[in-house]
């Protein structure tokens, strides 16, 4: 089953989303997500120049030599937008493997291992009273579990808060970063206070999960670990950096909260040590940045091993192409934690038909053979890129921070 047709189609459906299309001699056709927020012509253009030559001929069937291939034969290796590439080639030679055996992607896996996908929300709110709204709409809808994130008296922008009230939530929100400030201490003095609100009213039952969004220091986010212990979160992400995987030790040593972390990695090396160690509890790692379906299955098996469980990234800046594929390896990894559940734009929904379905807080995988999400190339092609950067982050005196 020869390739003979590659697209890298680029498009802008309310945000900005790169896809690749792979086609092979019988009509059957594979789709993968690209999409590397802020940075998407990058990919686009590593797809195009250099590796979409070299798979034109190849055989779609042999994706774990494609991988190879890929990874090996770069030199370089790994890297988000080498990985975002040669994770689009894999989503798309998996989907093609599925259809052709007439099978929905997660048969193709191992099958189900559970019958739903626990997904949690975005709640956010410009100070505490608006957040605990936002959680009791949500609790409405019928989410178990919520991201809780409120603005912070004396920050001006806060991750994870939109700008104007009732408007969705996005980073990537100018052509250059834009330049926010951050103060560490205004944050650590409010979120256990957030926290307390959140249990107060709605009780011990939803699951909690908060993002730091890689800010603190390690003593600082043990510190902040130990402060909310009390409201038993489900986990608490990106606390620190983590390009220095032992600075979760420390913080490991110091609390019981849960850690997740690893939606900026892209290669099972950037995870091992944590994993091994057992330093954290969930691993984020999504399949678009993560080199896709080929690498992810390493990485779940290694993290199974230590008791660590997934729990993919899944914001809007990754497309539906990267949500339904995850949604069958989340239906079918043994060690699966829960699926990270940003509603995207109707817009985007309608350039890229899919069959997975949100009901009761949880995913429910679709039948259709392959990953289940299409792309309509007509569609995509009235909304051209639009460059759009994520932001800055400096301390009160202007030193700059991670944002
Ligand atoms: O969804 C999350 O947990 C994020 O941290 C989202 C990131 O800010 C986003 O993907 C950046 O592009
Ligand atoms: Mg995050």
């Amino acid at each position: 089953m020869k390739i003979i047709d590659a697209r890298v189609i680029v498009t802008s459906p309310g945000r900005n989303f790169v896809t690749l299309k792979l086609i092979t001699e019988s009509g059957t056709y594979g789709i993968g997500d690209a999409t590397l927020n802020g940075r998407e012509m990058a990919v686009a253009a590593y797809l195009e120049e250099h590796v979409v030559p070299a798979l034109i001929g190849r055989d779609a069937s042999r994706i774990e030599d494609t991988w190879q291939y890929l990874y090996r034969g770069a030199y370089w290796r790994r890297g988000p937008v080498t990985m975002s590439a040669i994770g689009a080639v894999d989503m798309a030679l998996w989907d093609i493997k599925a259809k052709a055996a007439g099978m929905p992607l997660y048969q193709l896996l191992g099958g189900k291992s559970r019958e739903r996908v626990m997904t949690y929300a975005h709640c956010t709110g410009k100070d505490i009273d608006n957040c605990l709204e936002e959680v009791a709409r949500h609790v409405e809808l019928g989410y178990r579990a919520v991201r809780v994130q409120a603005g912070v008296p004396g920050i001006k922008t806060i991750y994870g808060v939109a700008k104007r009230e009732g408007e969705r939530y996005e980073p990537a929100d100018s052509e250059l970063p834009a330049e926010h400030v951050w103060s560490t201490k205004k944050y650590l003095n409010h979120v256990p206070q957030l926290f307390a609100a959140v249990r107060e009213r709605f009780g011990h039952e939803l699951h909690l999960l908060h993002d730091v969004h890689h800010r603190l220091t390690p003593i600082e986010a043990a510190r902040l670990g130990k402060a909310v212990e009390p409201y038993h979160l489900f986990w608490l992400e990106d606390c620190v950096p983590a390009e220095n995987q032992e600075s979760l030790r420390l913080i490991r040593e110091h609390t019981t909260t849960p850690l997740a972390i690893g939606e900026v990695f892209n290669s099972i090396h950037d995870c091992r040590e944590m994993i091994q160690n057992q330093w954290i509890d969930y691993i984020r790692t999504p399949l678009t940045h993560g080199g896709g379906i080929t690498q992810l299955r390493r990485i779940a098996d290694l993290a199974s091993l230590y008791h660590v469980r997934t729990g993919f990234h899944g914001p809007t800046d990754l497309s539906p192409v990267c949500l339904g594929a995850a949604i069958h390896f989340d239906t079918w990894v043994p060690n699966f934690g829960i699926q990270e559940h940003m509603p995207h734009d109707p817009l985007t929904d309608s350039v890229f038909p899919h069959d997975y379905r949100f009901e009761d807080g949880h995913f429910l995988v679709g039948e259709t053979p392959g990953h289940g999400v299409d792309i309509d190339e007509e569609a995509a092609a009235r909304y051209p890129f639009k460059r759009a950067s994520l932001p800055v982050n400096r301390l009160e005196d202007g030193t700059l921070w991670h944002w």
